[in-house]
């Protein structure tokens, strides 16, 4: 398609040529003194075209709103207004309707929004922000704001799931693991699982996930996208494009506790995690404190960890450790650093024994800095497993009322991002592959 328009701007109209091939849109701005200036778009960063009739005119204009491509994987909504004849303007809507079909894109979506996350920013970047690109791209959504820790699941109480077409989570790590804990737990209902079971089945959830940061700790959408940024996050939800995630369920007592979608490290991290919650009111300076007393303090915990490879066979690790590290969305180490794996066909254990102070820092360092070697040190245990069991049967208990155990020592995991107390002698943690997508096109999935 070809035609001549006016480009409509602040600062007036101009003359423009416009065409549209299978692939681009090409707008050329006439100028007699100057070069031409060019704006050109890929038909697939399209998010919206809207048309307008001007009254007692003849004269219609199209917007076409589209992802901005900047350096750093940043995107931005930009809007290119043209103005023409209300033939051409139709011409022009049916060519993109013809080279990008949007309808597989999604169109209405829960919105759960933590407003204590972070710098407790998350319902204003949403409301001033992300709601005017989602209406402006005729997406509909209902929006719940949390009034409590663990308030995610209310959020779904009253949604038919078969009426929604993507789930927003807005906030932080740990809030995303919350929204996904409820999400999957709502279909498990629907199909009545008993998701306390390690072993039962669970039912896929064929509704994407989509995460706004807003949160301390944005490592999914780092992990995602390659930038914190919730126009990039709340545009690629937009695009509709989804990438296939892992999740691992962990059971204590017989209770599931969660669905982790990026971390679950029992023994040291876990241990700076709950120290960093403790100290919540020094903001954000406490992730550079307490990491670093954590290690200075670090502890051995005597534990059997026993691990289902993915041949099928079950293996023990017995002994002293610091820490049994699994990274959700594995970091691979790949053309000199750590990329993020998402669905990778297995989960990676990394159990930490006895070695010496300076080598540990070493290696947690290299992990904070997702360089190359992070998981090459001999006092590393690294496999590839599908379940595995961590017993603290040596620990010291306390006998309850009820007859039931619980260990004296206060050990933590940190369950993506929060702090969860172990306070019981074992605990189980299960590979659940292929049950959630996720809203954005990491190259590491072949979904979409
Ligand atoms: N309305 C609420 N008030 C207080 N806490 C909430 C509320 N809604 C959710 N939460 C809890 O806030 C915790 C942290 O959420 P989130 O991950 O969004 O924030 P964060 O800033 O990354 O984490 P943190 O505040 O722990 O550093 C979650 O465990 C969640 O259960």
């Amino acid at each position: 398609m070809e035609g001549s328009f006016t480009k409509v701007s602040k600062g007036g109209g101009r003359q423009c040529d416009v065409t549209v091939t299978k692939s681009t849109l090409k707008c050329v701005l006439k100028n007699s003194i100057a070069p031409n200036i060019q704006v050109e778009v890929n038909l697939s960063d399209i998010l919206a075209i809207q048309t307008g009739a001007r009254e007692n005119s003849n004269v219609s204009s199209v917007i076409i709103h589209y992802a901005g491509r900047k350096k750093d994987k940043l995107l931005t909504w930009e809007k290119l207004v043209l103005a023409a004849e209300p033939g051409l303007c139709t011409e022009l809507k049916d060519s993109f309707s013809l080279a990008c079909p949007d309808g597989d894109r999604p169109r209405h979506f829960l919105v759960i929004v933590n407003p204590h996350s972070g710098t407790k920013t998350g319902s204003r970047i949403f409301h001033k922000k992300v709601a005017p690109l989602f209406k402006a791209c005729g997406i509909t959504f209902k929006v719940y704001e949390t009034t409590r820790p663990n308030d995610a699941r209310t959020a779904f109480q009253d949604v038919d799931l078969s009426t929604v077409q993507g789930v927003i989570a807005v906030g932080g790590d740990g809030f995303f693991s919350e929204v996904v804990t409820a999400l999957v737990l709502k279909q498990q209902q629907l199909h009545q699982v008993n998701t306390d079971d390690p072993n039962c089945a669970l039912v896929p959830v064929n509704v994407p996930v989509g995460v706004i940061p807003c949160g301390s700790g944005n490592y999914l959408a780092m992990y995602l996208h390659g930038i914190i940024d919730p126009i990039t996050a709340a545009i690629k939800i937009v695009l509709g494009k989804t990438t296939a995630t892992n999740l691992a369920s962990i059971h204590i007592g017989g209770k599931l506790i969660r669905y982790a979608g990026l971390i679950s490290c029992f023994g040291l991290i876990g241990n700076m995690m709950a120290m960093c919650e403790r100290h919540r009111w020094m903001g954000n300076v406490r992730y550079k404190v307490f990491p670093l007393k954590g290690i200075l303090t670090r502890k051995l915990v005597e534990a059997e960890v026993s691990y289902l490879k993915e041949n099928g066979e079950w293996q023990v690790y017995n002994g002293p450790l610091y820490s049994v590290d699994l990274n959700v969305v594995n970091l691979a180490d790949k053309n000199n650093k750590l990329v993020p794996v998402f669905g990778d066909s297995a989960l990676t254990i990394h159990i930490a024994s006895v070695c010496p102070l300076g080598e540990h820092i070493k290696q947690l360092s290299k992990v904070a800095d997702w360089t190359t070697g992070a998981y090459d040190f001999n006092f590393l245990t690294n496999e590839r497993v599908l379940r595995y069991k961590v017993s603290l049967t040596s620990l010291p208990t306390l006998r309850l009322e009820t007859g039931e155990e619980r260990l004296v020592d206060k050990l933590y995991m940190n369950l993506d991002g929060e702090a969860l107390l172990i306070d019981r002698t074992s605990f189980d943690v299960s590979l659940q592959a292929g049950l959630i997508e996720l809203f954005g096109d990491h190259p590491s999935s072949s979904a979409h």
